[in-house]
């Protein structure tokens, strides 16, 4: 196990996901010889669009919200990512989740541009009804930045394949014409992918198992915790449950649970089936989640929300490695303290890809207008993560840079290179 830092960070600030974004694009580029242009331009997004979104609760009351849409760029292929409905959806998050998603896409070598939404709203205070009339409003006020070739949202924290399918069939309504790319993440019955739910799960659980492998560790006996127990952390626990880890710890918003015994983490219901089960299961020990930051285990996945590991807390961590399950958990003086500490952290934008990996399959789908077995899109993932996995690898060797770096080497020189190509510096 990771042997506890005496002290933390001494001068640790708040750092906002913007700021993690930048530093960590500035700290990959010195390792390349990229234009400076291309850099300095990549520290911003391309545009970032708002919105108010008149919401009629039920009790005929009106409520305007605000939305944002930010397009990083696109120099790859249309803008894809998701939409978030969180109480914390800001102007300046959507950015950073924007750029994210840039790499995200040229680390899979996939060919879309990097974009991220949001509504600023608390889902679970949403009745059904308002949920959908909040998601057919969006998408009327997102048309003029959206389209199947322009801009392709998907599902992120909060938002969830029944809400793509308004989504969907508002957008489709102001078309005059069913228009399934628009979106992914959609229910197969309107041309979702099988395994697209799962995806970003299934691909924290695909690399964290390649990661343990690479350290020479068994899985059979290697322990992990996870934040979060919704579409990425619940299925990112359960396929390495499967795959013989023991998940020792599981949270939802309100704590932890824990478990030296290992769960049976089909047993514990998960955000989709119930948001905020998790804490109450009946489990030999119950904490906060901030403590289970600090569980000695072999493997941590922060898999809810961003901004968790930092200057403050980076110094306890116990466990031996770190895999990003949410997008921007560690900040910048966090990944600092990690490497110092030679814990591995294998970045978000690799990690959790699988889900823009299959909403890419779901737009090829819906594009060909043929559906893709479970199956293939189980094997067709597993090919493109061990690609992804493999090329970030070679770049980590090579270059002796932290797993965050090698992969933002391996994506911003396909980047470089598509803006070298398409030459788009007048
Ligand atoms: N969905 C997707 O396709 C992808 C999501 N991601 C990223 O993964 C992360 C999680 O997203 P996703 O799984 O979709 O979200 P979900 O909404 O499906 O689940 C979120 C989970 O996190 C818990 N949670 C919420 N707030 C906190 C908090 N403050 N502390 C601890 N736990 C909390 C929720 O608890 P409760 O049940 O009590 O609400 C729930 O278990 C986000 O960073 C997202 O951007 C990355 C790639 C793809
Ligand atoms: O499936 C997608 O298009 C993007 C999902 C997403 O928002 C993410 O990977 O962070």
């Amino acid at each position: 196990m990771a042997t506890a830092e005496s002290t933390t960070e001494p001068e640790s600030e708040a750092e906002s996901a913007v700021e993690t974004a930048r530093r960590q694009l500035e700290r990959a580029a010195a390792h390349l010889d990229v234009d400076e242009g291309t850099i300095e331009r990549l520290r911003h997004p391309d545009s970032v669009y708002e919105v108010s979104i008149p919401l009629k609760r039920d009790d005929g009351t009106v409520e305007i919200l605000t939305g944002y849409r930010a397009h990083h760029d696109d120099v790859r292929g249309p803008y894809k990512g998701g939409l978030r409905y969180h109480p914390a959806v800001s102007r300046e998050e959507c950015v950073a989740l924007s750029m994210w998603m840039t790499w995200k896409c040229a680390v899979m070598d996939i060919p879309f541009g990097g974009a991220k939404g949001g509504v600023v709203i608390n889902p679970k205070e949403l009745s059904r009804d308002e949920e959908e009339r909040l998601t057919r409003r969006l998408a009327q006020e997102l048309r003029p930045v959206i389209g199947p070739m322009k801009d392709i949202p998907a599902p992120d924290m909060g938002t969830n394949p029944a809400m793509m399918a308004w989504f969907m069939d508002a957008y489709s309504m102001q078309e005059g014409e069913t228009q399934p790319g628009i979106v992914t993440g959609k229910p197969p019955a309107v041309g979702g992918s099988y395994g697209r739910e799962g995806a970003p799960g299934r691909s924290v659980g695909i690399i964290a198992e390649k990661a343990i492998d690479y350290y020479g560790w068994d899985i059979e006996e290697t322990t992990v915790a996870v934040q979060g127990f919704g579409s990425v952390g619940a299925n990112a626990a359960r396929y390495l449950d499967r795959h013989g880890a023991s998940v020792v710890a599981v949270s939802d918003v309100d704590g932890a649970i824990y478990d030296p015994d290992g769960f049976d983490t089909n047993d514990v219901q998960d955000h989709d089936d119930v948001p905020g089960m998790v804490s109450g299961y009946d489990a030999p020990e119950h904490f906060s989640n901030a403590e289970l930051l600090e569980l000695d285990v072999d493997v941590l996945i922060p898999g809810a929300i961003g901004n968790v590991l930092t200057g403050e807390n980076a110094g306890n961590v116990q466990a031996d490695m770190i895999v990003e399950g949410a997008n921007g958990p560690t900040t910048s003086q966090a990944d600092t303290i990690f490497e110092r500490r030679d814990i591995p952290v294998i970045p978000d934008f690799l990690a959790n890809a699988g889900g823009v990996t299959v909403s890419y399959f779901e737009w090829l789908q819906n594009t060909n207008r043929r559906a893709w077995s479970l199956e293939r899109v189980h094997e067709e993932l597993e090919k493109e993560m061990l690609q992804a996995w493999n090329a970030v690898r070679k770049e980590h060797e090579a270059r002796d840079v932290t797993w965050r770096d090698a992969a933002y080497i391996v994506a911003l020189q396909r980047i470089a290179e598509s803006h070298d190509a398409r030459g788009l510096w007048p």
